[in-house]
């Protein structure tokens, strides 16, 4: 870390550089299995479609400066990026609705990387309830109310939409203070209590209007040349 750098985890970051630094982290990590030891802004800027002054000044949160003419140095960024992230230490979990997108999430072995760790399951129904998933056991949604002092935090919410708000009230009052939320619902919350919505589709629907955009604009460009 650069001197006189204090590494500030808590600060509040805006939002796009926090979006951007696992793509940075993720670059980096192709960089380090190349065997490259160091990499300019401007390789980070190129390759990633961003700005270079962006990616400096995205990469100073993490306490982190380049070398003049030779970059950053890569191994040490990589610690950086995943400390100020929070992908180092590993931050406990239950699941709220066992279904089929929980169960997903139940079993991808990516969360954990990225210091996340599923203790806990809770669901309704009878014919999930007992079983294992992913090394997880689900219990019914009772049980979580029976806990107390259980010290998780984070709660992801993988209900059907019916039931979100409510699921997300008896977290919020069983202790928990983040909820990752899969659900379409946009749920109400204390202020103390962090919201994250998540949701595949609407990164879908972007996708669809850029594919859309982009024939339509192949095709002008195909009746233009024939009407030539
Ligand atoms: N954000 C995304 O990208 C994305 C993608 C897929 C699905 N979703 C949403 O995620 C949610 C789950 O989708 P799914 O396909 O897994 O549905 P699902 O029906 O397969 O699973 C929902 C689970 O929640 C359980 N459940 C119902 N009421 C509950 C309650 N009160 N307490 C605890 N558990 C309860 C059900 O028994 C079921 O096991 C839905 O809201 C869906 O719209 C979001």
């Amino acid at each position: 870390m650069a001197e006189g750098n204090i590494r500030k985890k808590s600060t509040l970051v805006p939002e796009p550089a926090l979006r951007r630094m696992p793509c940075y982290l993720a670059y980096l990590k192709l960089a380090r299995n190349k065997g490259n030891q160091y990499v300019s802004s401007t390789m980070i800027a190129r390759d990633n479609g961003v700005d270079p002054t962006q990616v400096t000044k995205d990469l100073s949160y993490t306490g982190i400066s380049g070398k003049t003419r030779v970059g950053y140095e890569v191994e040490p960024l990589i610690e950086a990026l995943e400390d100020f992230l929070g992908f180092k230490e590993m931050d406990h979990a239950f699941l709220f609705g066992a279904g089929s997108l929980g169960t997903a999430l139940l079993h991808d072995h990516g969360l954990d990387q990225y210091g996340l760790d599923i203790v806990g399951a809770f669901d309704v129904n009878p014919l999930v309830i007992g079983h294992s998933i992913g090394g997880v056991s689900i219990e019914h949604i009772d049980e979580f109310l029976k806990k107390k002092d259980h010290g998780i935090k984070i709660g992801i919410l993988t209900t059907p939409a019916a039931s979100a708000q409510e699921v997300a009230n008896m977290m919020v009052s069983n202790g928990i203070k983040a909820i990752w939320n899969f659900t379409p619902v946009r749920i109400s919350a204390p202020e103390n209590v962090v919201v994250q919505n998540t949701s595949l589709y609407a990164h879908l629907a972007v996708m669809f209007n850029r594919l859309y955009a982009l024939e339509a604009a192949e095709q002008a460009g195909l009746d233009s040349k024939k009407s030539e």
